[in-house]
């Protein structure tokens, strides 16, 4: 598996610090998920980890190597990004979709797919129990659905560090159950996964570790349980913990 280290990153816009010597390493195997209140950073540094932007100071190392050294194609052998599964634009077959992971290492560039990537896909699909969906259009899909068949193409993508931004959002109670699950059955087989949330009770349930982050900064970073009790949470969104009234 990648090993991450995030170290000292700092990014700005229009003169605004939007995130502030952020540093923190993961390894294999590790579920971390990411919390913050809205306009913390947790975006920004996603997409940073992602050389989707560029930092301001500081670095991101994979394998002890700087992403900012690396071809797109070595990059995608490390990390794949997980987005959220809306805005769906072309009635694409889930079997395409999930074969297109392989187009970010640099494959797939013939007109034809060929059989290694046809093969990939189908493995992935397998892997997540997708492969009844093969044919069906991506845009018909429900939400767990959509996000299954994004995580099925990070898979067939090769790499071994998962970057999924709110996986949860819009899924009902039964896909986010199933989604955890999917999730903790990676990180066993030595996936990384790195994932943005708005739900610390589920992330204090179903992920080993917590990082948590305000105004741009890392405020906590631990084991998830012990990040995520009531007056944590409380403290980091900024309300007033309240107890249950005696039964
Ligand atoms: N391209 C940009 N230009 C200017 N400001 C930006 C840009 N992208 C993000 N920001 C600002 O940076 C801050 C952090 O945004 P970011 O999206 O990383 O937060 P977040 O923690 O992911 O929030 P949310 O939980 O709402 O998704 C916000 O104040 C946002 O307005």
């Amino acid at each position: 598996m990648t090993g991450l280290v995030v170290d000292s990153l700092s990014f700005a816009r229009g003169g605004r610090t939007i995130l502030d010597g952020v540093s923190f390493a993961m390894q294999a195997g590790e579920m971390v998920a990411l919390l913050g209140p809205n306009g913390a950073g947790k975006t920004t540094l996603l997409r940073l980890v992602l050389r989707l932007l560029r930092p301001r100071s500081g670095r991101v190392l994979l394998d002890g190597r700087a992403i900012a050294g690396m071809t797109r194609r070595v990059l995608a052998t490390h990390l794949a990004y997980v987005p959220q599964g809306h805005g769906v634009v072309f009635p694409y077959r889930v079997r395409d979709v999930v074969a297109l992971g392989r187009l970010a290492g640099g494959a797939m560039l013939a007109p034809v797919v060929p059989a290694a990537d046809r093969e990939a896909a189908a493995e992935a699909m397998a892997r997540l129990a997708i492969g009844h969906l093969a044919d069906r259009s991506y845009a018909a899909l429900s939400g767990g659905e959509r996000q299954a068949v994004l995580i099925a193409r990070a898979l067939a993508q090769g790499a071994r560090l998962l970057v999924l931004d709110e996986p949860e959002t819009g899924l009902d109670y039964g896909q986010q159950q199933r989604l955890s699950g999917l999730l903790r059955g990676l990180a066993g087989e030595g996936y990384g996964i790195l994932a943005t949330t708005h739900d610390p009770l589920r992330a204090a349930r179903n992920f080993s570790r917590a990082i948590l982050m305000r105004e741009g900064r890392l405020v906590a970073d631990g084991p998830a349980a012990e990040m995520l009790s009531a007056q944590a949470i409380a403290g980091l969104y900024g309300f007033t913990a309240v107890s249950a009234p005696p039964a």
